[in-house]
């Protein structure tokens, strides 16, 4: 090894092993391990679990003693003091007025409206059906707008609007995904082109938001015991930690799911033969329907088991402690890893298939092997709404299309690899093909 390597090496350890191939470097390190891999990304020491017994330590069992500390500094200019990077008191209090916020019945009303919203674009969808299309800007499209009317209860019809909240969402994600491995993010500091875009991003979310906030429905409205304590920047911070966390990462399980449904035609039947039997005369998907498909929901989870869109998350460690027998230092980073946790040939059978009945039949998996929306008390809060979303698209997607893909095997799409798992690099593209006379437009 030359003098340069072997520096670059010294200060950057793993690093840019695992941003030339983020997806290989878990699976090379991660799949089988039963005890936290040691790996070096940059100067600090950090482990990469991907078996139960960890998730179970780091989430459950000993979770005081691991923080949302330097890994989380990351979003802040994004995120402020919402909810994903707070912690304490101040985490606490919007992990409770949330709480209010996605009860069943303000959640149903939310989803009602993001049901509506998916009716109308898959109306769009059939007018130029037979037409080749990339799945990660559809879906991009499609779940910001549903998030939206999920969760702030506005339909965002006009379209300026809804194309400029999306592409801010876009930049905003790229940028987090860019600088994720970069020891310091120079774009914060100085003023580059990117670092230009992210903080314009910001702006048009902080926008909108604001907008949304002069009559505030949904979510908004379940914050106010916290803007009395803490202001009104509660607001900005927890809406766009909300849209952003819950927009990219329902795309990217959409652009799976519905590549699989392309690929797997039998399962798409399958599917489709649940969803006919329970439909509405009208034809009209509702929240209660949702319920009441097992096997929809069931190729939903295993999109997520094969494809979390959250396929790592971190901690720092703020005491010693020791994992599966492995000595974890203060001040290590948590790479925890549901890629890898998912893929583990002794929790899975086939674990590389595509099997959604294994949902529906025999042992279900270890509680802390199967964590697509993480686990304890910093779990998603929108794991109900993002399983609702995903359970609508594929019912809308296999009653209304026939589901060409165009972008090969799904085994050979590799994804991204990102702050979320994202598509491939070179998209993924099918053709939707109308199959039978439209479902009424709300
Ligand atoms: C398929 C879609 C989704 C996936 C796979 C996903 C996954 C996750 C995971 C794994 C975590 C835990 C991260 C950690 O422990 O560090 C998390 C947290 C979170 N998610 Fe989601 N999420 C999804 C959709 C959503 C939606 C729709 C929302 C909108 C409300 C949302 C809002 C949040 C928030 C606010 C947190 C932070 C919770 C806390 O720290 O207390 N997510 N998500």
């Amino acid at each position: 090894m030359s003098f340069i390597t072997n520096l670059r090496r010294a200060v950057l350890g793993d690093l840019p092993d695992f941003a030339a191939d983020p997806i290989g470097f878990v699976e090379r390190h991660g799949i089988g391990a039963d005890v936290p891999v040691a790996l070096r990304l940059g100067p600090k020491p950090a482990f990469l679990i991907s078996h139960p017994a960890g998730f179970q330590r780091v989430l459950v069992e000993n979770r005081d003693a691991y923080g949302k500390g330097a890994e989380q500094a990351r979003l802040r200019p994004l995120f402020g003091e919402g909810m994903v990077t707070a912690s304490g008191p101040r985490w606490d209090a919007a992990r409770q007025a949330a709480k209010a916020a996605f009860s069943q019945s303000r959640l149903n009303h939310g989803l009602e409206l993001a049901l509506c919203v998916l009716a109308q674009e898959a109306a769009g969808l059939a007018q130029t059906s037979g037409s080749e299309i990339d799945l990660h800007g559809l879906m991009g499209r499609l779940t910001m707008r549903m998030v939206i009317a999920a969760l702030f209860h506005e339909r965002l019809e006009d379209a300026a609007a809804a194309d400029a909240i999306y592409r801010a969402g876009c930049v905003a994600h790229r940028h987090l995904s860019l600088s994720m491995w970069r020891l310091v993010d120079l774009d914060m500091y100085l003023p580059t082109r990117e670092g230009r875009a992210f903080r314009g991003a910001i702006a048009e979310m902080e926008r909108q938001i604001a907008g949304f906030a002069q009559a505030p429905k949904g979510f908004l409205a379940a914050l106010h015991p916290l803007v009395a304590e803490y202001g009104p920047a509660v607001m900005r911070d927890e809406a766009i930690t909300a849209l952003v966390a819950g927009f990219e990462t329902t795309a990217t399980a959409g652009c799976w799911l519905a590549y699989a449904l392309a690929r797997r035609p039998d399962l798409a039947a399958w599917l489709r033969q649940e969803v006919e039997e329970n439909l509405p005369a009208d034809g009209e998907l509702r929240p209660g329907l949702l319920r009441d498909l097992p096997r929809t929901r069931a190729m939903v989870q295993e999109v997520l088991r094969l494809y979390p869109s959250a396929w790592w998350f971190a901690r720092t460690a703020l005491a010693d402690d020791v994992v599966s027998g492995v000595a974890i230092p203060k001040g290590a980073s948590i790479l925890l890893c549901p890629w890898a946790l998912h893929r583990r040939p002794d929790q899975w059978a086939d674990p590389l298939e595509l099997k959604p009945a294994r949902f529906l039949e025999g042992p279900q998996p270890d509680k802390f092997a199967y964590v697509p929306f993480g686990a304890g008390p910093r779990a998603c809060i929108g794991a109900q709404l993002a399983t609702a979303e995903l359970t609508a698209l594929a019912a809308m997607l296999v009653t209304t299309f026939d589901i060409e893909a165009l972008s090969g095997p799904l085994a050979a799409q590799v994804p991204e690899g990102g702050i979320t798992l994202g598509a491939p690099r070179a998209g993924m593209k099918v053709r939707l093909s109308v199959r039978e006379p439209l479902r009424k437009v709300a």
